[in-house]
C-alpha cells in the first residue's frame, strides 16, 4: 500500500485544489512534491547550462577580435594573436561542449529517478482504487495515464525544459553582445524577428491541433483492424468481409489525410522560420555594409553579426515549440496528479483496526443498503445472517443485486448504508491483508493469466507475510501444493490429457483452454488460496456434460468446511445449499432452505417451478 493512499493521504488530498484546476506555475510545484527527485542538484545542472549557453557566443566574439584586432590590426596581420584568439575560442567551445554533455546527463539522471517515482506511486495507486472507479474511470485512460502522460512528461523534463532555457538564455546573451555591436543593427534584427514571434505560436497550437487529429485517426484505424483481427470468425461467418474492408479503408484513408494535413502546416512553420533567417540574414549583410562605410561598424563586427544571427534563429524556433511541449507536459502532469488524488473509496481502517484471525467465518449483513455512485440504490434494507461453515445460495432475476452482494463482501466497495460484518466486526474495521487471507471470490470468468496452468494456480499461493500472492510458484514446494490442490479437486485426470500436463500453456487470459477447462483452474487457484469464506460467482457459460461434471465435483471439494456464498444461476446448486436467499429489485424477499421455499407459495417456488418444467 503506497503512502499517498492512507486514509490521511486520502484527507490531505481531498483539502487540496484539484490538479486540473491548477495553473502553470502551481502545477510545477505540486509535479516537484511529488517527484523530489527532479530537483535533485538542479542549481549545478543550472549553472553548467548557463556556462553551455554563452560558450556558444565565444564564436562570433573571437571572429570579430580575430578580423578586427589580428587580420586587420593598424600594424599588419597579427599571426599569433589571432592564433592565440582562435585557441582560446576552440578551449571555451570544448568547455561548452563539456558542460552540454553533463547537463544532458545530470538531467537524465533526475528526471529518470523523478519519473519512476511518479509512474510507480501512479501505478500503485491506480491498483488501490476500487474496483469501481477501475471501472468508471475507464481502465484504458488510466493506463495511458501512467504510460504515455508519463512520457510525454518526460520528452519535456529531459529535454524541453532545459533547451527552454538555453535558448532563452543564448536569445539574450545573443541581443547583449549585438547591442554592443550595434544597437541600430541590432533594433533591425529584432523588427524582423517580432512578426516571427507573435506568428509562431499560432502555426505551432495549429501543428498540435493537427496531430491530435492525427492520433485520433491512428487510434480509429488501430481499433478498426484490431476488431477485424479479432471478430475473424465472425467476419467469415456472416461473410462480411468487403464491408469490413472498406471501413479499414476509410480509416486508413483518414489517417492519411489528416498526416498529410499536420505535415503541409509543419513545411509552412519551418519554411517561415528559414524564409526569415535568410532575410534577417540579407538585412544584416545590407545594413551592415551601409553602416561599415559610414564609418560606425566594422568588418569583424559585421562578420560576428551574421553568426550572432545563426545563434538567434534556431532557439526563436526552438522555444516556441518547447513551449508547446510545456503545455503537453502541464497538461501530462495535471491527469498523472489527477490519478494520484482520486481517493481511495475503500481506505484501510485506522486505529480502529480489529485483527480478523483464520477459522470458520460467519456473515452478517445489517440494513445494508447500496448505489452505485450517481445511480439509484441497487441494494436495501438487506439483513442476512449466513451461519460459520454453511452453505447460502443467492438467487434472483437479473440486476436484481446478488453480484453488488457479492462485492460488498469482497468490499471490492462499501455499503452507502448498514454494514456487513465478518465474525461480528465491520469489514471497514479489518486490514485489507487480513480479509484477503480470509475472503476467496472466485468470479464468474476468472481471470487467466498468459503463463502455464501451474503458474495460474499458484497465483493463489500467499506469501508468508500474508496479502502478496506469489505469482512464480516455481519453487519445489510451491509446485507440490499445486499440484497437490489439481489432485484433491479431482483434475489429475483432466490434466492428464492435457499434453504438457500443469505446464500446458494457457495463452492469453488463458484463450488455449475452453470455458470449463478456464473455470477448472480458476477453482484449483482458489483452493490454494485456501480462504474461510468462499465467494462464488457461477458461470452461466455453458459446458460440455463431461466438463459440467468435473467442475461440480471441484466445487464441492472446494466448498467442503467453508462458509460458501453463491450467486446461483442453476437451482440445483440452490437445491443443494444450506440456506436459500432470493433477491429482487435490490430487497431480500425470502431466506430459507429449499425445501421451507419450495412449500410456500413464494417467489422462489414459482422459480423453482418453472426451472423444473423447463429442465426435467
Ligand atoms: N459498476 C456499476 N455501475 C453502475 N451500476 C451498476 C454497476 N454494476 C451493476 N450496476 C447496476 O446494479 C444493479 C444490480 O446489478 P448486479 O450486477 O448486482 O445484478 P445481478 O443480480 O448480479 O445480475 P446478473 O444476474 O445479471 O449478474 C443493476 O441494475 C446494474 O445495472
Amino acid at each position: 500500500m503506497s503512502a499517498s493512499t492512507s486514509p490521511a493521504a486520502a484527507r490531505q488530498d481531498s483539502r487540496m485544489a484539484p490538479a486540473s484546476t491548477l495553473g502553470v506555475l502551481a502545477t510545477l510545484r505540486r509535479a516537484a512534491q511529488v517527484s523530489p527527485e527532479l530537483l535533485d542538484g538542479l542549481t549545478v545542472t543550472l549553472a553548467l547550462a548557463v556556462v553551455a549557453a554563452t560558450a556558444r557566443v565565444l564564436v562570433p566574439l573571437a571572429v570579430q577580435q580575430t578580423v578586427d584586432t589580428a587580420i586587420l590590426a593598424p600594424g599588419g596581420v597579427d599571426v599569433r594573436r589571432a592564433a592565440l584568439l582562435v585557441g582560446v575560442a576552440a578551449l571555451g567551445l570544448a568547455v561548452g561542449a563539456g558542460c552540454s554533455a553533463l547537463v544532458n546527463v545530470r538531467l537524465f539522471r533526475s528526471s529518470e529517478a523523478g519519473l519512476l517515482t511518479l509512474r510507480s506511486r501512479a501505478f500503485r495507486h491506480v491498483h488501490d482504487l476500487s474496483v469501481l472507479t477501475q471501472n468508471s474511470e475507464r481502465r484504458g485512460s488510466l493506463v495511458s495515464r501512467v504510460t504515455s502522460d508519463v512520457d510525454t512528461i518526460s520528452m519535456f523534463v529531459q529535454w524541453g525544459g532545459i533547451m527552454l532555457l538555453v535558448s532563452v538564455l543564448q536569445i539574450l546573451v545573443a541581443t547583449t553582445l549585438m547591442a554592443v555591436y550595434s544597437w541600430q543593427l541590432t533594433l533591425l534584427v529584432w523588427a524582423c524577428f517580432l512578426p516571427l514571434l507573435v506568428v509562431l505560436p499560432r502555426l505551432q497550437r495549429g501543428v498540435n491541433r493537427r496531430y491530435a487529429a492525427v492520433r485520433e485517426q491512428y487510434g480509429a484505424m488501430l481499433g478498426a483492424v484490431s476488431e477485424a483481427v479479432v471478430g475473424a470468425e465472425t467476419i467469415r461467418a456472416y461473410g462480411v468481409a468487403a464491408r469490413t474492408q472498406r471501413r479499414i479503408d476509410a480509416a486508413v484513408a483518414g489517417t492519411r489525410r489528416a498526416m498529410v494535413r499536420a505535415q503541409n502546416l509543419v513545411a509552412v512553420v519551418f519554411s517561415s522560420g528559414v524564409l526569415v533567417a535568410n532575410l534577417v540574414l540579407a538585412v544584416v549583410v545590407v545594413a551592415g555594409t551601409w553602416l561599415g562605410v559610414a564609418g560606425d561598424l566594422t568588418v569583424g563586427r559585421v562578420l560576428a553579426f551574421l553568426f550572432l544571427v545563426q545563434l538567434f534563429t534556431g532557439p526563436v524556433q526552438m522555444a516556441t515549440e518547447i513551449l508547446n511541449e510545456l503545455q503537453n507536459a502541464i497538461s501530462g502532469w495535471r491527469r498523472v496528479l489527477g490519478v494520484l488524488e482520486t481517493p481511495v473509496d475503500v481506505p484501510e481502517p485506522g486505529d480502529d483496526v480489529v485483527p480478523s484471525p483464520r477459522g470458520p467465518a460467519a456473515l452478517t449483513f445489517t440494513g445494508v443498503g447500496y448505489a452505485y455512485p450517481d445511480g439509484p440504490p441497487v441494494l436495501q434494507g438487506v439483513d442476512l445472517h449466513v451461519a460459520a461453515g454453511t452453505s447460502v445460495a443467492v438467487v434472483g432475476a437479473t440486476g436484481s443485486g446478488k453480484t453488488t452482494l457479492a462485492k460488498l463482501v469482497a468490499r471490492f466497495m462499501d455499503p452507502t448504508e448498514g454494514a456487513v460484518l465478518l465474525d461480528g466486526v465491520d469489514l471497514r474495521r479489518i486490514a485489507s491483508r487480513d480479509l484477503r487471507r480470509r475472503v476467496v471470490l472466485v468470479p464468474q470468468e476468472g481471470f487467466l493469466f498468459d503463463g502455464t496452468i501451474a503458474e495460474n494456480i499458484a497465483y493463489g499461493l500467499r506469501d508468508e507475510g500474508g496479502d502478496r500472492p506469489s505469482t512464480e510458484g516455481s519453487a519445489p514446494q510451491d509446485a507440490e501444493r499445486v499440484a497437490q490442490v489439481a489432485a484433491e479437486l479431482g483434475l489429475d485426470v483432466w490434466l492428464a490429457e492435457l499434453p504438457s500436463g500443469l505446464a500446458t500453456p494457457v495463452g492469453q487470459r488463458g484463450e488455449l483452454l475452453s470455458a470449463g477447462e478456464r473455470q477448472l483452474v480458476a477453482l484449483a487457484r482458489a483452493r490454494l488460496a485456501d480462504g474461510d469464506l468462499l465467494l462464488l460467482d457461477e458461470a452461466t457459460s455453458a459446458v460440455d456434460p463431461v466438463a459440467e461434471v468435473r467442475i461440480g465435483r471441484a466445487l464441492r471439494e472446494l466448498a467442503r468446511g467453508r462458509t460458501t456464498l453463491t450467486i446461483a444461476h442453476r437451482l440445483s446448486t440452490a437445491e443443494a445449499a444450506h440456506l436459500v436467499v432470493v433477491v429482487h429489485a435490490g430487497r431480500v424477499v425470502e431466506v430459507g432452505t429449499h425445501a421451507e421455499l419450495t412449500a410456500r407459495d413464494g417467489q422462489y417456488a414459482r422459480m423453482h417451478a418453472a426451472w423444473v418444467a423447463q429442465t426435467r
